[in-house]
């Protein structure tokens, strides 16, 4: 449970010093030429360390949109956003925010320890160093006999499952998670989400995860629900 009830607490020490990222009003209007598309409408939140949410909400409500604003892929189109924790939006990923796309995103010509690794190695990272990290997240999350396989030789599942490996490999502070168990059966979904929860034990690393799974919420301590465009967060 977070510490605090953000949705109105005042930004006094030390709930300051714990957000790692905070939108105020924002909102998004996708324009393809003269067509408009407001995907989300003033939304204000707050993630803290240690955070745990679920965001939920109708297909199209503007859980993606959203996640890709907390991970800074594109400044809102009204609004502010900032991270006061982890920095400038420039500099927020691979190393600050971890995060899991909706859609297939492991690069084809790699195999799944080489897409693992590469966070470390864009990072700077030795090549010795990051194999070594990449071996422990796959083990953590149970597909180390998947490490040499190409993405095209994967299950819909199987390449989730490298793509939370290399979400975590980072070892970010803020990991945003867009359907991650969406291809998964049950038991494949609860044993990557204790994987994933064992391995952010301790860490203070927050999770926010949009999913239509009730088995995935119920595991999370925080809900937020966006019903067109509109966020509510209790
Ligand atoms: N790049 C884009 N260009 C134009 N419209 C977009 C774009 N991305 C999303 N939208 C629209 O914005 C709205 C919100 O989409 P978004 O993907 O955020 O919803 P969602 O809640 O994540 O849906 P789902 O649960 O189906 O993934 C939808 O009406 C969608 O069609």
């Amino acid at each position: 449970m977070s510490l605090i009830n953000l949705k109105s607490a005042p930004l006094h020490e030390p709930v300051r010093d714990l957000v790692l990222v905070e939108a105020d009003h924002v909102g998004c209007t996708y324009s393809n030429g003269a067509a408009l598309t407001v995907a989300l409408q003033s939304a204000t939140c707050r993630v803290l360390v240690n955070d745990r949410i679920a965001l939920v909400g109708p297909s199209g409500s503007g859980k993606s949109t959203l996640l890709q604003l907390l991970g800074g892929f594109e400044p809102p189109t009204s609004g502010c956003i900032a991270w006061p924790l982890l920095g400038a939006r420039e500099q927020l990923r691979p190393r600050h925010i971890g995060f899991i796309f909706q859609m297939p995103s492991l690069l084809p010509p790699l195999s799944v320890i080489e897409n693992v690794e590469l966070p470390l190695l864009l990072l700077g990272e030795s090549t010795d160093l990051a194999r070594q990290s990449a071996k422990i997240e796959l083990e953590r999350i149970g597909i180390s006999h998947l490490a040499d396989k190409l993405p095209e030789e994967l299950s819909g599942g199987q390449a989730q499952r490298a793509a939370v490996a290399r979400s975590m490999v980072g070892k970010p502070r803020l990991i945003l998670a867009d359907e991650p168990t969406g291809q998964l059966d049950h038991r494949t979904a609860r044993d990557m989400l204790d994987a994933m929860f064992a391995a952010l034990h301790g860490t203070g690393t927050a999770l926010v995860i949009a999913t239509h799974d009730p088995a995935v919420v119920e595991r999370l301590e925080q809900e937020w629900t966006i019903r067109n465009g509109y966020l509510e967060v209790l």
